[in-house]
């Protein structure tokens, strides 16, 4: 359900790399229960921006607050054990590993079970049924044997969602998710991401604008390091001021 408090917030983000100013004074929200994406042209400073959230990097100016509490200065893992988490960064995908094994390893990472050196089958046990029931919420039962590198693109892609979701996170980041994927790939990560976010907030940078007017209840669109429009897709792809920052750019 779409709830209008604000999760995760921003306000006046800058940030300069050796004199070149790729964000300016960004002021955006991310309301709970939301799936919400940043868009933009090419060089836009959407990466710098989920960089900026994600605390890949410092803002030079700003401030990110998260649930209520300053997270501007903290790192990236500090931030995910608060529930901000970013796929396909924080969640290795280990080639030569089923993707059980995958999900047993995710899972036993972010307790304190990865810290005790015996483990009752009890507890075990535990991690087996979480790790079926995020394969099954994944959609890959079927592959569970599978070594993570036989799977296919898009299906990987689902299993790193899988390990990122094995961290129990309250918002999902996600980098471009549809990158370098198919038809039938892109409409099986969007079903996904439906599911996932009935629960979840989620904050994407996706590229594909046909998958952001399908599945995001709210755009931030960005061009030049600034903040060209925000709302629903709808009516900020009809703002005249984003036709022309995406006119002439290649952005599908
Ligand atoms: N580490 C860096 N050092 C210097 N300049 C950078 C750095 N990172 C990004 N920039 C510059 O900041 C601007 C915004 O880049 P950014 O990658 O955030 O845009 P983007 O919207 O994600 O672009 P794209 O859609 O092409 O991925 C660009 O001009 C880029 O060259």
């Amino acid at each position: 359900m779409v709830n209008s408090q604000p999760i995760l917030s921003a306000t006046g983000l800058s940030m300069e790399f050796r004199g070149f100013l790729a964000v300016k004074d960004v002021t955006l929200s991310v309301n709970e229960g939301t799936v919400h994406a940043l868009i933009g042209p090419n060089g836009a400073g959407k990466t710098t921006v989920f960089n900026l959230l994600t605390k890949f990097l410092t803002p030079t100016r700003g401030r990110i607050m998260f649930r209520g509490a300053d997270i501007t200065r903290l790192k990236p893992a500090e931030v995910a054990r608060l529930g901000l988490v970013r796929s396909f960064q924080i969640s290795a995908v280990f080639p030569h590993l089923s993707v059980r094994d995958n999900l047993r390893v995710a899972l036993q990472r972010p307790s304190n079970l990865a810290t005790q050196f015996w483990r009752s089958s009890n507890v075990l046990s535990k991690v087996d049924d979480q790790a079926m029931s995020l394969i099954d919420a994944v959609g890959l039962s079927r592959y569970e044997h599978l070594p993570a590198v036989e799977l296919s693109y898009g299906r990987k892609r689902a299993l790193e969602i899988a390990t990122t979701l094995a961290l129990d996170p309250t918002v999902l980041l996600l980098d471009e998710p549809m990158a370098g994927m198919g038809h039938e790939d892109i409409g099986r990560i969007s079903e996904l991401i439906r599911r996932i976010a009935k629960q979840r907030t989620v904050l994407m940078v996706e590229h594909n604008l046909n998958v952001v007017a399908d599945l995001c209840d709210r755009v931030t669109v960005l061009a030049r390091g600034e903040i060209l429009a925000d709302g629903a897709y709808d009516v900020v792809s009809a703002d005249p001021r984003v036709r022309e920052a995406y006119m002439g750019t290649e952005h599908e």
